[in-house]
């Protein structure tokens, strides 16, 4: 398998060279040149696959520089139980008939980051050693990708991860899990800005490429293939849940920020597995849903992006639409560089009278908004009918997915973290906090290291040339 960009600029590559390179040379996202398609007799006898087994049937289409053995030893120290607390890796549990809620959250930071992350940790340490060569990691979070990619690289030979948050913007929970790792290498940067401003840092670096050379900087966010790759493998396994044959469609619920997960849902509805609708929930940041239902895309201004109370969602420039967007032309990079060329100098496009408007429809993606009384709302009733604690992205989830799936269709809504990263929430709608997981119990009382600093590329640049000195 060979890689694009989606902006056209960049000769085909090799997985481990995107996988180590993050973002394209052109400024566009890394894409396969082609989905590979498993057919309905094939998508049967993965059925009843273990996860590790169905990770590396996927996997193995989209990596092919690494000999399958090695591939294969990877995935199963991946997907274990004592990194995800069952052998089903992904659990799918049942609240009513045709509703179902597929838990992603049981890795070691409890977010749905884990699933792909845990996998990276060991491909990176894997493919450096064989390279022999060193990795600078910068990242963007606003909230989970960060403590999921410490967590997953913390200690790594040859690795440093330097993690751009949004200052006082994440969860108590969410902060002191990033910022009291005291590991050499992992470095907190706290943004004085929103996490849209910390992805274009991000962005601007990796796109000055002598910087990016002389650094080795790379990218753990889902702009890096890898990450949408392994989030692929759970649409397949939560599919086979809910089934009985492969002639069987389903639809899924993901609340979306950065359109990662739903994009992977997206590939694996390319694929071929049977998914009727892909429903995008965003929290009050709506961009997304304004996309969808008008075919206007404004991303917002750091203003007027709101703080909400499913902060992690807090997003309002979605770097994977751009993937999704190369997909709906066609796969016209020209047409794409185009269009990004307007939202990259702060504007945005209308679809809605263009040839692409019709074709949408084909996707299968609906949208819908949340917004803070109806997560809290969604989180009481779950709680109330199902004795379910949900947090408060997977509320979005629900609330949108519950309203606009059609009723003839099982319905899988993604949880996405864990309730008690957002206990304040979770007080708001039940009237007390979530337990604790062994060893959170005095997160933040924990001392914390991280550096809190303007949003600006030079100053992040001169942060990372001075650490790695
Ligand atoms: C808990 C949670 N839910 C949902 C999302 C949105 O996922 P995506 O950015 O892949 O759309 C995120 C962050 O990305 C998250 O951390
Ligand atoms: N919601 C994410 C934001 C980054 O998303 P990613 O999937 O591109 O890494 C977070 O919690 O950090």
């Amino acid at each position: 398998m060979r890689y694009l960009s989606t902006r056209g600029g960049m000769p085909p590559k090799t997985f481990t060279e995107i996988l180590l390179g993050g973002l394209a040379p052109d400024g566009g996202l890394t894409i396969p040149e082609f989905y590979p398609v498993i057919h309905t007799a094939e998508l049967e006898t993965w059925r009843t696959l273990d996860y590790p087994s169905l990770a590396f049937e996927i996997l193995s289409r989209f990596i092919d520089d690494i000999p399958a053995n090695d591939l294969r030893a990877l995935i199963t120290r991946t997907y274990t139980a004592e990194v995800f607390g069952s052998n089903e890796i992904t659990p799918v549990q049942t609240l009513a008939p045709n509703l179902h809620l597929l838990h992603l959250s049981n890795g070691p930071t409890l977010a749905f980051k884990d699933m792909a992350m845990q996998f990276l940790g060991n491909l990176f340490e894997y493919v450096l050693a064989q390279k022999n060569e060193e990795l600078n990691i910068l990242g963007a979070t606003s909230g989970d990708t960060g403590s999921s990619a410490e967590y997953a690289m913390r200690g790594k030979r040859g690795i440093r991860v330097f993690m751009l948050s949004p200052h006082g913007k994440m969860s108590a929970f969410q902060t002191a899990q990033m910022f009291s790792l005291q590991d050499e290498n992992i470095f907190n940067l706290a943004i004085e800005g929103v996490f849209d401003d910390c992805q274009d840092i991000v962005k601007a670096v990796s796109n000055d490429q002598a910087f990016k050379q002389k650094y080795r900087i790379g990218a753990v966010n889902s702009i890096n293939w890898a990450r949408i790759a392994a989030q692929i493998i759970y649409y397949f396994k939560a599919y086979f849940a809910v089934t009985r044959s492969s002639q069987e469609t389903v639809s899924f619920s993901v609340p979306s920020g950065n359109f990662g997960n739903i994009f992977a849902g997206h590939v694996a509805r390319m694929m071929g597995l049977p998914i009727k609708q892909l429903i995008l929930a965003t929290n009050e940041n709506d961009v997304l849903d304004e996309f969808f239902r008008t075919g206007l895309y404004r991303p917002r201004t750091t203003a007027e992006t709101k703080q909400t109370s499913s902060p992690s969602m807090d997003i309002s420039k979605a770097s994977n639409f751009e993937r999704f967007i190369f997909d709906l032309t066609g796969r016209d990079a020209a047409r794409v560089k185009e269009l990004w060329q307007a939202v990259d100098q702060g504007g945005s496009f209308d679809l809605s009278q263009t040839d692409l408007w019709e074709k949408i429809q084909d996707f299968g993606i609906v949208s819908g908004t949340s917004n803070h009384a109806a997560r809290i709302a969604t989180i009481r009733d779950i709680y109330k009918q199902f004795n379910t604690l949900i947090d408060t992205h997977t509320a979005d989830g629900l609330k949108v997915g519950r309203a606009l799936h059609t009723a003839d269709t099982p319905l899988i809504c993604l949880e996405t973290a864990l309730p008690v990263k957002f206990a304040d929430s979770i007080q708001e709608a039940v009237g007390f906090t979530p337990e604790r997981p062994a060893g959170y119990n005095d997160l933040e009382k924990l001392p914390q290291r991280f550096e809190r600093m303007p949003a600006d590329t030079e100053q992040v640049k001169q942060f990372i040339a001075n650490q790695i000195a």
